[in-house]
């Protein structure tokens, strides 16, 4: 997961909770001096982390994207994580991943990752030729899950997919055009969803590879769902089966980022529609 740079709140933040270290500076917008900034800029000196004023001028030409909120920080790459098998040796509970076969638009990326980190997935894994890498927008969509979420860039998916079978992972491809329906499907176990490109959906090879093929049912007259969206409805039916099955418990209140950290600010990016 390397990138030099993040901007907005939500990033920045949990990366100043999650690895402060890993932040060189820095650089806020001083004419901006809202209850929210106060907060972000305490949270940064009591991390002891380099804080510079710079105008909203000169954030915009940093980051080159003027949604920044005021404030960018320049960082170092996080730590490699381990490979994909010592991960899932670490993780609780029955693994749930999410495998995303050449997704490339940031936005959507940003968007699956907040979802990934919604349902507490064990990770995204994506091929490396046919993806987008972690970037400044892709942190910034993900509202810091691009942070929490461990990130895999791998050089064969299908071979990956071959690999998680034989750790008893049950590999879900999903398809607008698959005729079983992801409702009646036991997810309460190993799952990994394979979800598909923007354009394309998921390639030949991967689709032969799956386990199974389901779709979500749509009742109107659009054909599919923005990937991000396919993502959460896939996830989130996981997990709901997971909760009544008891292989998944719910986070004890306190420890729900929600309660800890109420965020007034409406959302400045939707992923961008296919
Ligand atoms: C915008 S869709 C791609 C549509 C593309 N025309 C196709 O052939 O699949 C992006 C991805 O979201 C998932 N998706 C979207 N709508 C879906 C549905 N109704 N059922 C299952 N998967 C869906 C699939 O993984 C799909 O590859």
């Amino acid at each position: 997961m390397s990138r030099s740079l993040l901007f907005g709140f939500h990033a920045i933040q949990v990366r100043l909770k999650t690895a402060p270290d890993t932040i060189r500076e820095i650089h806020f917008d001083p004419t901006r001096r809202d209850g929210r900034m106060r907060q972000f800029l305490d949270r940064a000196r009591e991390a002891g982390r380099n804080l510079v004023e710079s105008d909203a001028k000169r954030i915009d030409k940093l980051v080159g994207n003027p949604r920044h909120q005021g404030v960018m920080a320049f960082v170092s790459p996080l730590p490699v994580t381990h490979s994909i098998d010592d991960h899932l040796d670490g993780v609780e509970g029955p693994p749930l991943l999410l495998l995303l076969d050449g997704v490339t638009d940031p936005h959507n990326l940003g968007a699956c990752l907040r979802v990934a980190d919604g349902v507490g997935a064990h990770g995204v894994i994506v091929p490396r030729d046919h993806a987008v890498g972690i970037n400044a927008t892709v942190a910034k969509v993900a509202s810091g899950a691009s942070e929490t979420v461990p990130y895999f860039m791998v050089t064969n998916l299908a071979r990956t997919m071959l690999e998680l079978k034989e750790r008893d992972i049950l590999i879900v491809g999903t398809s607008d055009a698959a005729t079983d329906s992801i409702h009646d499907l036991d997810l309460s176990g190993p799952v990994a969803f394979v979800l598909g490109a923007e354009d394309r959906g998921i390639r030949d090879l991967t689709s032969k590879t799956c386990d199974r093929l389901v779709r979500i049912p749509m009742m109107g007259a659009v054909e599919s769902l923005n990937v991000s969206v396919a993502s959460a409805v896939c996830l989130y039916e996981a997990l709901r089966q997971r909760l009544k099955a008891g292989t998944a418990t719910l986070p004890a209140a306190a420890d729900t980022p929600a309660s800890a950290d109420i965020s007034t600010e409406a959302p400045t990016e939707a992923p961008k529609a296919d």
